[in-house]
């Protein structure tokens, strides 16, 4: 990437702090329950797991588990395909090149916010294929496969991908039972959204960078679908908006840990009882940093709305519901389009606060 381009230039507010806040950090919360027989037989011992997950969901929305039941090899033959497969000449890596219509594939101008991310990708659905609309036209019910496209380079890097997927869509479905006992719901509440669902993973790579104090790895944002499972190596530059004071935390690498955050999907199916919280990437002058997060994703005809069990009279709907689907394909969209235009998001839905907006076209009447 060379030279700092100004398209990478954070403005001045957004800029990070090169002295780091770790504070005590995001709760680590130990998963080794579920893997015990006594879980199955007694459920009362999921009960402080359980209650767990709701605090750390509801004061940070962000969490990292161990003893999480994903093979620490499947891990570390992924991280090792993905270094190879990103120390190639760009060239090479452009074979695989993602674009508006072949959406899985290599990519290194994401942009965040309109400002360039200080980063080089590998995205791949965690079903393949998988199916969406095939346009934004909220009229139009036509819908199309994507279909993952794979490096001849490393020839290992499809099957450890394929295995990874596998591994984290069976944690995803635990997590989500958890969190459905935690928000008072059966556990398998959310089992059927993703029959069909619309995960994909994406390998990361961030360069070392001349100018950490000016660009950012991913600018400030927040995850869209429904829960995100990350793992990052040992470098560190995760950061969490803390909820409590609006602070950005450094979240602190852990071996073998996974970061879990509430997505978008999941403050509004709650109404707001758990949010969907901002983060961000710092980068670094010295070490690059790879990291993987997966996307777990409803089926595209998902309408999302909040839970009628987690609503009330006192309580009313916050969101208008909107489709998953459309709302997909207009953020995968959006990245090959005019840089001027406010990405969608879940705020043009809320119920009082949308009138007119971008939303209102895609909402479900
Ligand atoms: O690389 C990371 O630590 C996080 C990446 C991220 O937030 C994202 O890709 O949505
Ligand atoms: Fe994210």
């Amino acid at each position: 990437m060379g030279e700092v381009d100004p398209a990478f230039i954070q403005d001045l507010e957004h800029r990070p702090k090169l002295s780091i806040t770790q504070a005590e950090g995001i709760p680590l919360i130990d998963l080794s329950v579920l893997n015990s027989p006594d879980a199955v037989s007694d459920p009362s011992t999921l009960d402080s797991l359980v209650s767990e997950i709701r605090n750390a969901c509801r004061d940070w929305g962000f969490f990292q588990v161990i003893n999480h039941g994903v093979p620490l090899e499947q891990r570390q033959k992924l991280e090792k395909a993905a270094r190879k497969f990103f120390a190639q000449p760009l060239e090479a890596k452009l074979k695989v090149r993602r674009d508006e219509l072949q959406v899985s594939g290599y990519y290194d101008t994401e942009h965040t916010k309109n400002v360039r991310d200080w980063k080089e990708v590998f995205d791949f659905s965690v079903h393949n294929p998988t199916i969406v609309p095939a346009s934004t036209r909220p009229d139009d019910k036509e819908v199309v496969e994507w279909h993952n496209q794979w490096p001849e380079y490393p020839p290992e890097l499809r099957e450890a991908c394929e295995e990874y997927a596998e591994e984290l869509e069976k944690l995803s479905f635990k997590l989500m039972e958890l969190i459905a006992l935690s928000l008072g719901l059966p556990a398998d509440s959310f089992y059927g959204y993703f029959k069909e669902q619309t995960s994909f993973i994406r390998l990361n790579h961030y360069p070392p960078c001349p100018a950490p104090d000016l660009a950012l790895g991913v600018g400030r944002h927040k995850d869209a679908g429904a829960l995100t499972i990350l793992s990052q190596d040992d470098v560190g530059g995760l950061e969490v908006k803390r909820k409590s004071d609006g602070e950005w935390i450094r979240v602190r690498p852990t071996p073998d840990a996974f970061i879990i955050n509430v997505g978008d999907i999941i403050q509004v199916w709650s109404n707001e009882t758990y949010e969907s919280v901002e983060h961000r990437v710092m980068v670094n002058s010295e070490r690059e940093r790879f990291s993987i997060p997966f996307f777990f994703n409803p089926a595209h005809y998902t309408i999302v709305k909040p839970l009628e069990l987690l609503t009330s009279e006192k309580d009313p709907p916050r969101y208008k519901p909107y489709n998953w689907g459309k709302f997909f394909v207009t953020r995968k969209g959006s990245n090959f389009k005019k840089l001027d235009v406010e990405n969608i998001q879940i705020y043009h839905f809320k119920i009082s606060e949308l009138a007119d907006r971008l939303g209102e076209t895609l909402s479900v009447k």
